[in-house]
């Protein structure tokens, strides 16, 4: 036999895969609505592959990783009616990490606003809310500030990766650098988690529910996931890795839209006294429960023009690809739904760059129009939609609200001198953020 009759057959093709861009509310809708059970999975990103390859091949999900089924819905479950849910999320537990978080930010803002500085202190002061709701109070604040600069640091650096960086040398080694950054991020957040998980572990043994609000980490380390027809608990290294997406995913897009909203209350000083007058007006300590339609349409108006998280991302097989591109797809689809263009799109928006809260009020062009779309009609989606859309809606508007009501009632904001106009250009990245950090002249009021 000559040699090349014994070679082994080559691979399969890798299927093709084409990219789509989805810009319009109205397709958005037919996909993600009407079509759900198409549109469920999500293309699987490099740098999990890459730590898997770490791993020996094995791949640790998490819940915007983990493919439709059994293993997604246990999850998600999980972190919906142990962590999310409203009745876990009641005031009575939330308000006090609330208002500790507030009051550090009130003191850290009142010290001094430069440029950089309101992010920098927004984020730190979202991360210890949503550090404690994973944590529990057994964590310290200097490993809670460690974590929150690592967790950033992920963030950036994943927002950083060029989607085409080219075959040369060049490009190949500034890649490989960037994974391996990416890779000492993610090993240094393990090392700060892992004492956090053993603990968690030591409590679920010593039978102690750790109080009402029973931290995140309590319910994974209780979890039992299915598997092989039978269940099983979740490793050390899964576990991190959910924390990892509870962090992450919790503090750095709440930060940025804090951010923006900040920053169109500078540049439109009527909004903010609109807002501060609702705010102020009658019992502070109820103010959620109280209603503030105006703080909400503020946050909606926020959330059309800047979606935090610019993408959603869904891998379709060809024949639900079908629904989107018509006839026979004869490849599968990776499809972008481009968050912040449908915010914008002209067909549905009356003046889309305009940021006037307005619209959102009775009587207005998007009444009916909330943070998730409805079942009729899909206008805007910050928080995606389908199966898939953002567990964590109802604690991200918690937050914005009180946090956004604390900072006006506290300061009233103007830009650093009457000459500076608020600068409003976006930088792309993981998260769409302020490419200029919001700078503001603070003042603090007497109330
Ligand atoms: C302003 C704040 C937030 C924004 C704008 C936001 C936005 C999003 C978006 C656009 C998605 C993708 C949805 C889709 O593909 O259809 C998503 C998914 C997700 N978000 Fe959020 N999010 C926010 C806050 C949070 C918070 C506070 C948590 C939890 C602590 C959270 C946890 C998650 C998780 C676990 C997923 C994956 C869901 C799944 O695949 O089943 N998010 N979020």
């Amino acid at each position: 036999r000559s040699s090349s009759s014994r070679r082994a057959p080559p691979p399969p093709p890798a299927p093709a895969v084409a990219v789509h861009k989805i810009t319009d509310p109205a397709v958005a809708h037919r996909a993600l609505v009407e079509n759900a059970d198409a549109f469920t999975e999500r293309p699987v990103l490099p740098f999990f592959v890459n730590l898997a390859k770490r791993r020996g091949g094995r791949r640790n999900e998490n819940i915007s990783t983990v493919p439709y089924g059994p293993h997604w819905r246990a999850l998600r479950r999980n972190i919906t009616s142990e962590t999310l849910h409203p009745s876990r999320l009641g005031l009575g537990n939330l308000a006090p990490l609330q208002r500790e978080a507030i009051q550090d930010l009130v003191a850290a803002l009142s010290a001094g606003a430069g440029a950089g500085l309101v992010r920098d202190q927004l984020r730190a002061a979202v991360f210890r809310v949503i550090a404690r709701l994973c944590f529990g109070d057994a964590v310290d604040e200097r490993r809670v500030r460690a974590i929150c600069s690592q967790v950033h640091g992920i963030q950036v650096a994943i927002g950083e990766i060029n989607p085409s960086p080219g075959s040369s040398m060049l490009a190949k080694l500034a890649k490989w650098r960037h994974q391996r950054q990416l890779l000492a991020f993610h090993a240094r957040i393990t090392q700060l988690c892992l004492p956090l998980i053993i603990a968690a572990r030591q409590r679920r043994s010593n039978a102690n529910d750790g109080g009402v609000c029973r931290p995140y980490v309590d319910s994974l380390v209780e979890l039992r996931l299915p598997e092989g027809g039978g269940r099983r608990d979740l490793g050390d290294d899964e576990i991190v890795d959910l924390v990892l997406e509870f962090l992450g995913a919790g503090t750095g897009s709440l930060a940025v839209c804090l951010e923006w909203t900040l920053a169109h209350l500078v540049a439109q000083p009527d909004v903010q006294e609109k807002l501060r007058r609702e705010v102020d007006d009658g019992d502070r300590s109820q103010l959620i429960l109280r209603g503030t339609p105006y703080l909400q349409a503020v946050i909606l108006e926020s959330l059309r023009m800047h979606p935090p998280a610019p993408l959603a991302l869904r891998h379709v097989q060809a024949d639900g690809a079908a629904t989107l591109v018509g006839g026979a797809a004869n490849s599968d689809l990776v499809v972008l739904f481009i968050l912040g263009e449908m915010g914008r799109d002209k067909k549905t928006w009356k003046d889309p760059d305009e940021f006037r809260p307005e619209r959102f009020l009775p009587g207005g062009e998007a009444e009916s129009v909330g943070p998730l779309p409805g079942r009729k009609e899909t206008r805007m989606m910050p928080f995606g939609a389908g199966h898939r859309f953002c567990p964590g809606v109802g604690l991200a508007m918690a937050i914005l609200k009180s946090f956004l009501a604390a900072l006006v009632l506290e300061f009233e904001w103007a830009p650093p001198t009457d000459a500076v106009v608020v600068d409003l250009t976006e930088l792309e990245g993981f998260l769409k953020t302020m490419k200029k950090p919001l700078s503001a002249r603070l003042t603090r009021r007497t109330t």
